[in-house]
């Protein structure tokens, strides 16, 4: 379980987190969505102790992620694909993650098949599209087949075919009991894969509730994001 607590980020005159609190669930997805700049990215370094707030406090199972012992096992991340080391080998890069980790490197061509890369581990990464990397960079964060798992816009770079792929992955995984939560921008894919929504604008809070909640009858989750979102700047 995520639990975020006043949490706040400022950087010089910009508040890009502002005094936020929620909790994401396990087993179930929670969607993260904001308009460009409202804080998600932020939220989701700061989670994972990538940055350090201004004021709150946010854990991973009641500890903060600089705390966790082996956080591999615990939290697994994808905040940016590409920050893979294009001259390395997809499976050593998993390796050399697992090895530094104190994992299993057993788990590696399972994983690598699981995402769909069975057949391209030993290419280099560099060679990679986004989509691929996207993979990857999933794969890296199941290693350590942790509870929670914080991913930002994964869908990104992906084809049809590998947004679907994706959708079923993540709700497998929460099936399984464990605590997802996902930024995206894409609302029509948000509302076929989230149980749960956390809106935010400006740094703030503006809507935390079940998919069904938000979402009245007849109306698109687009309707009733541009409604958190127009709501909350009057
Ligand atoms: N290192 C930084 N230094 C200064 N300002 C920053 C820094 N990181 C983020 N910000 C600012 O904080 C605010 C929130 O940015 P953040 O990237 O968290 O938003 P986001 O919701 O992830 O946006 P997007 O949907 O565009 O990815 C923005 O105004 C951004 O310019």
């Amino acid at each position: 379980m995520i639990e975020v607590n006043g949490l706040t980020r400022r950087f010089g005159r910009t508040l890009a987190v502002d005094d936020l609190s929620f909790t994401v669930s396990p087993g179930r997805i929670t969607g993260f969505l904001g308009p460009n700049g409202a804080g998600k990215t932020t939220t989701m370094r700061l989670l994972l102790g990538l940055d350090r707030p201004t004021a709150g406090r946010a854990t991973v199972n009641g500890v903060p992620y600089r705390e966790l012992r082996r956080p591999l096992t615990q939290v697994g991340a994808l905040l940016d694909a590409t920050a893979v080391q294009g001259g390395r080998r997809a499976d050593r890069h998993l390796w050399w993650l697992a090895r530094s980790n104190g994992i299993s490197r057993t788990r590696i061509g399972g994983l690598l098949e699981l995402v769909g890369l069975g057949h391209v581990g030993g290419g280099r990464v560099g060679g990679f599209s986004l989509g691929m990397k996207q993979r990857l960079g999933l794969a890296a964060a199941l290693l350590g087949d942790p509870e929670v798992l914080v991913l930002d816009e994964p869908t990104n770079g992906l084809d049809p075919e590998g947004i679907r792929w994706m959708r079923g992955l993540l709700k497998s995984l929460a099936a399984e009991g464990r605590a997802v939560l996902v930024s995206s921008h894409l609302m029509s894919e948000m509302a076929v894969t989230a149980d749960h929504l956390i809106v935010v604008a400006q740094g703030r809070l503006r809507a935390d509730a079940p998919i069904s909640e938000l979402v009245r009858p007849g109306m698109s989750l687009e309707d009733a994001f541009m409604d958190v979102i127009s709501r909350s700047a009057r």
